[in-house]
């Protein structure tokens, strides 16, 4: 009796275990073989490859970095399949502009684009699970309607004087640290700035982030913090099975941040319909969620839903208004520190737009009475701004069409037009690959030669530079970061002297052929959320020698 009913559990175990290792070997061989791909591993695709290279560099570069050893390592195909099953799912690699523009444009498949990939979720704490950075379709579309006026170029020239108000006690802190020759991090003060600029303009609060000394900051940005932090060594969005009380601390912080946004935006809806109701002309409609508030829905009952959807685009643009607008500053201060040929252009153009007065009070004073003269006159820092984000792009867009969809992508004709059914993968526009393209921008792709945007003649397409992504789903606070990026470089670039030290420290006072300095090692980025100097920007800072 015994044994036949041995042999009848071997023969199930055996052919159970045949049905799922020929599954396995479908899904790692065959069911993507169509795309580029590095050799794969049965048991864990290209994760041991990625492991592998991690090890062999610097290992907390960002991955950006290794996706690239992993697309050179393959010859640099336009597309390329990488396989982080059972980490995350299967993702194509996106390396040339071509494409990706497939991957942001509306099409009769996706009329908004193709949908967001699911491992946005991974930013959930963060942004709330009813953000606008997530949503599809017609919630998608009437989020980005109720709040598209407070980000209208009208409206952000009324935030003017709040930003020049907000860069007070940043200036303080660089003259404390140049009286004292402090070696900083310029992250925490920048980023401490951002956020206090974009607390005001999105809710109309002071959010008292410019205190050095964390304790003293007001609560909202200390809890943001720490959450932040949770994602430092956090690399490659790990699944909460791997780190599960990471995503349990995750998620109590952003209980407790939603729970302070919350009583904030009751506060501002109290404050706006009482403004409304009484016959007051000073109406705070100058805040971006006061502005939503004149939907018509809202105006009538902020209820529990909306509470909480208004909840999720404040903590939404709390984070996207500070954090990519940080790291692209620090490189900006950076290149320019390393780049005295660059730094020398900026500061004739202010010269010559602002005047020689330096001081930050009289900058500020200044572009307050003729902004609409001054702005567009900064065409050499313009350059800088769109260089930097170019050399070093802070996030991308990470897309995915369901499985079964049919979506495909078509590869150019310069390499071997081609079309990939492509849905079920997650789609990564590889920014930091796309926009170092020597096909769009030459031999020199690698540099940071903000030059290369003045040439009248220079034939880049539009779609080869698309920090802020492009298409529908494009960032909604592009004009602001503009706005704050050329307010913070005028009002420092002329008084302050900024010098690199660890990594990315020049060697001597040689430059290089493209007029920077030559360094003993790199800066780089790693990854937390998005990418950052790695160092946070260390730079100590001393008072300018007047010219
Ligand atoms: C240098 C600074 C910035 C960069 C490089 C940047 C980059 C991006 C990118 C690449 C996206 C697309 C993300 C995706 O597809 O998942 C995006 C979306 C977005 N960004 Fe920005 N951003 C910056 C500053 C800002 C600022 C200051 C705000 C102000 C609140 C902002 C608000 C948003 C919002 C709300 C979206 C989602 C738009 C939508 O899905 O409709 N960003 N940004």
């Amino acid at each position: 009796m015994l044994i036949p009913v041995l042999f009848a559990a071997a023969t199930f175990l055996s052919s159970y275990l045949y049905t799922k290792v020929t599954k396995l070997r479908y899904l790692r061989f065959a069911q993507y073989e169509h795309i580029p791909q590095l050799p794969t591993s049965l048991l864990w695709g290209h994760l041991k490859t990625l492991g592998e290279l991690t090890k062999r560099g610097t290992n907390d570069r960002h991955p950006d970095k290794i996706f690239e050893e992993m697309w050179e390592a393959k010859g640099k195909p336009p597309i390329m399949f990488v396989d982080l099953r059972p980490v995350s799912a299967p993702m194509l690699l996106v390396t040339t502009h071509e494409v990706a523009e497939q991957v942001s444009r509306p099409s009769k498949l996706f009329p908004l684009s193709p949908t967001k990939s699911p491992t946005w979720t991974h930013m959930a704490p963060i942004i709330g699970m009813t953000s606008i950075l997530a949503k599809e379709g017609h919630e998608w579309k009437d989020l980005r309607r109720r709040y598209t006026p407070g980000f209208t170029s009208r409206h952000l020239w009324t935030l003017l004087p709040l930003i020049l108000e907000k860069t007070k006690p940043f200036i303080q802190h660089l003259d404390h640290f140049a009286a004292t020759n402090q070696v900083f991090p310029i992250e925490t003060i920048i980023s401490n700035l951002t956020f206090d600029i974009i607390g005001a303009a999105v809710l109309y609060v002071d959010l008292n982030a410019q205190h050095l000394d964390r304790s003293q900051q007001g609560e909202v940005i200390r809890l943001l913090w720490e959450l932040l932090r949770t994602y430092a060594d956090d690399k490659n969005n790990l699944p909460w099975w791997l780190i599960p009380r990471v995503h349990y601390k995750r998620r109590r912080l952003g209980k407790r941040i939603d729970t302070l946004v919350r009583a904030l935006v009751c506060q501002k809806y109290a404050e706006a319909k009482s403004q409304r109701s009484s016959s007051s002309t000073t109406k705070d409609i100058s805040s971006i969620v006061a502005l939503s508030f004149q939907d018509s829905d809202t105006e009538t009952l902020l209820t529990p839903s909306k509470l909480t959807e208004t909840s999720d685009q404040v903590r939404t643009f709390l984070f996207a208004g500070h954090d990519s607008l940080t790291s692209s500053l620090q490189w900006a201060f950076y290149e320019l520190s390393r780049t005295p040929r660059a730094l020398q252009a900026v500061r004739k153009e202010l010269d010559s737009v602002l005047g020689p007065e330096t001081d930050p009070a009289a900058i500020c004073a200044r572009l307050l009475s003729h902004s609409e003269d001054i702005f567009p006159k900064m065409k050499y820092i313009n350059a800088v701004i769109k260089e930097t984000l170019r050399l070093h792009p802070p996030a991308s867009t990470v897309r995915m069409a369901a499985p079964g969809s049919g979506f495909t992508l078509r590869t150019s004709a310069t390499d071997g037009q081609k079309d990939y059914l492509v849905d079920g993968l997650i789609l990564y526009s590889c920014q930091s690959i796309i926009q170092r393209d020597p096909a769009v921008y030459g031999d020199n792709a690698d540099k940071w030669v903000p030059e290369r945007w003045l040439e009248k003649n220079a034939d880049i397409p539009a779609a080869a530079w698309r920090p802020f992504e492009r298409g529908p789903r494009n960032c909604m606070g592009q004009e602001l970061a503009n706005l704050e990026s050329r307010v913070i470089i005028a009002i420092v670039a002329r008084k302050y002297e900024f010098v690199k030290v660890g990594l990315g420290e020049s060697v001597s006072n040689d430059v290089d052929e493209y007029g920077q300095f030559k360094v003993r090692e790199e800066l780089y980025n790693t990854r937390r959320v998005t990418a950052k100097p790695v160092d946070g920007t260390l730079m100590p800072v001393k008072l300018a020698s007047p010219s």
